[in-house]
C-alpha cells in the first residue's frame, strides 16, 4: 500500500507535537538530509525515502521498533529521558493509520491509537547506512614517548574548577582522552583540594585501599605502593573485573631521611608510558607476539590483605582490542597469576618479553618528578605507571575514578547533551 505525499498534513489537529529532544535543540543533531514525500508500507514495516539530492535514503523500519522508540513526552519521561511505558503492552500488530509529514518530522497515529513524532533528525542519525556512519563524538588518541616530554599536556587547576564554564574541565578530560594523561598545575597543596578536583571529574571509586588516599612508604596496606622500592611499568587494578579508569597522583612532600643531608637526591622519580603506542610498536614489530597477548587470558590477584583476595570475574589478556581499535592494556607484572598451561606458554613468555623490552625502551619511558601543585591524572585502561626507589618519607596523594564517570564527564563538557545521549543510545 503506497502512501504518496507530496510534503502535506494528511491529518491534523495532531495537537502540540511532542518529543524527547525538543525542538530547538534537535538542531544540534546531525544536519538532517532525511525528509520523507514517499512512505511505502514494505513486507517489513515502514519504508522511508528521501527525494533530497543524492541517493535516496531508504530505510525500512519495523512499525513495532519505531513505536517502542516513539519520542513524545509521554513515551519519554522528561525528567529523566528513560522510556516511559510498557514496551511489550504494544499490540504486536501495531501499525499507523495517519502519517504527516513535515519540514522537521513527521507525526504518526497509530492503530492504539497513540500519536507518535519523530525529528527527521533523529531519524536520519539513526536510519544512516552504518558503512559510513561518522562516529558523532571525535575521539583522536595522539599516540606518545619520551618526547612527550618537551611539553606534556598541562590544564591549570583554577580553570578545571571554575565553576561558572566548563572549558577548563573539557580540556582537562580532552587531554586525558587524547593523550591518556593531564597534568592539572598550579594546584593547591592540599589533599583537601586534590580532592575536590577529583571529584569535579566524577565520583571517587572507593576499593579496599579506601577511597581518596593519601599514603606514604608505611606498608599501612599490603601492598609494594606502600613501599620505598621500585615499581616497574604497570597499570593498577588489574585484578578488578573493571580496572579503575583514571588514577591520580599529587606529591604532597618527600623529606629525606633524618641521617641524609636536604640535597641529597632521595629518588621518587616517576614514570609513564603510552600502552597503546607500546601495543601499536608491538604489533608492528612482532603481530604474533601482538596477537598472543591479545588472545591468551591470564588470572590477575590482590592477595597481600587479610581478609581480602581479589581476583576478576575471569581471565583477561594483556591487550583488549577489537579490530584495528585497542581497548584497554592490563599489566602489572606483579600482580599477574599463572600462565594456565594448556597453552603454548613459552610462546606467551616469548611475546611477554617482547612486550616488556618494548616498554623498557628509552624512547618508550616518560620520566619525570611529580611535585606539590601539579596533579598528574591519567587513564588507566591506557597509561602505564611507576617510580624509581627512593629514600626517605614520600607522601602522595590522589584517587580512581570509574571509566564510566570520565568518559560521561569527558563527552558532557566536550560535546552537545542531544548528540551525547543520540550516540549513547545507539552506541556510536
Ligand atoms: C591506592 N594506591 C594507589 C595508593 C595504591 C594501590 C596499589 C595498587 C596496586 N599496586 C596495583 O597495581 O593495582
Ligand atoms: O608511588 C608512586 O609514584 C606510584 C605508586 C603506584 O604505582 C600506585 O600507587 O599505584
Ligand atoms: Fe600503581
Amino acid at each position: 500500500m503506497l502512501i504518496l505525499l507530496k510534503g502535506r498534513t494528511i491529518s491534523s489537529g495532531l495537537g502540540r507535537r511532542l518529543s524527547f529532544i525538543p525542538r530547538q535543540a534537535s538542531a544540534a543533531l546531525p544536519r538532517s538530509r532525511f525528509y520523507a514525500t514517499t512512505l511505502e508500507a514494505g513486507p517489513k514495516g515502514l519504508v522511508f525515502k528521501s527525494d533530497g539530492s543524492g541517493s535516496p535514503i531508504k530505510a525500512e523500519l519495523s512499525k513495532i521498533w519505531l513505536r517502542d522508540n516513539c519520542r513524545c513526552a509521554q513515551c519519554v519521561n522528561q525528567d529523566t529521558l528513560q522510556r516511559n511505558f510498557d514496551t511489550f503492552a504494544i499490540p504486536k500488530d501495531v501499525s499507523p493509520t495517519e502519517i504527516s509529514p513535515n519540514s522537521d518530522g513527521v507525526d504518526i497515529i497509530w492503530s492504539d491509537s497513540h500519536k507518535s513524532y519523530y525529528p527527521w533528525s533523529w531519524l536520519n542519525f539513526t536510519v544512516q547506512d552504518t558503512s559510513n556512519k561518522k562516529p558523532t563524538i571525535q575521539d583522536k588518541r595522539k599516540l606518545w614517548g619520551a618526547t612527550v616530554s618537551s611539553a606534556p599536556p598541562e590544564v591549570e587547576f583554577d580553570n578545571v574548577m571554575n565553576s561558572s564554564s566548563p572549558k577548563g574541565m573539557a580540556e582537562l578530560t580532552r587531554k586525558i582522552r587524547e593523550y591518556g594523561f593531564c597534568f592539572v598545575t598550579n594546584s593547591p597543596k592540599t589533599p583537601e583540594d586534590t580532592e575536590k578536583l577529583l571529584e569535579t571529574i566524577g565520583p571517587i571509586r572507593n576499593t579496599h585501599y579506601g577511597g581518596f588516599y593519601d599514603f606514604i612508604p608505611d606498608l599501612a596496606l599490603a601492598d609494594t605502593a606502600y613501599t620505598n622500592l621500585a615499581l616497574p611499568a604497570h597499570t593498577d587494578t588489574t585484578y578488578f573485573t573493571e580496572p579503575a579508569g583514571l588514577q591520580a597522583f599529587h606529591l604532597l612532600s618527600h623529606t629525606p631521611p633524618t641521617n641524609k643531608p636536604v640535597e641529597e637526591v632521595l629518588g621518587g622519580q616517576s614514570l609513564l608510558v603510552d600502552g597503546f603506542h607500546a601495543a601499536e610498536t608491538l604489533r608492528k614489530e612482532s603481530p604474533g607476539d601482538f596477537e598472543i597477548l591479545r588472545k591468551v587470558k591470564l588470572p590477575w590477584h590482590a592477595s597481600g590483605n587479610q581478609g581480602v583476595a581479589i581476583a576478576p570475574d575471569m581471565a583477561y589478556p594483556v591487550i583488549e582490542a577489537t579490530g584495528e581499535k585497542l581497548h584497554r592494556i592490563r599489566w602489572n607484572n606483579d600482580d599477574r597469576g599463572v600462565v594456565p598451561v594448556d597453552i603454548d606458554v613459552d610462546a606467551w613468555y616469548q611475546a611477554a618479553r617482547k612486550w616488556d623490552e618494548i616498554l623498557k625502551r628509552k624512547e618508550s619511558e616518560y620520566w619525570f618528578q611529580l611535585e606539590p601543585g601539579r596533579v598528574l591524572i591519567f587513564d588507566n585502561w591506557r597509561v602505564l605507571h611507576g617510580r624509581s626507589a627512593f629514600e626517605g618519607l614520600r607522601r602522595i596523594c590522589g584517587a580512581y575514578i570509574s571509566r564510566d564517570d570520565f568518559i560521561s564527564r569527558w563527552k558532557m563538557t566536550n560535546f552537545p547533551r542531544e548528540e551525547v545521549i543520540a550516540s549513547n543510545m545507539q552506541l556510536r
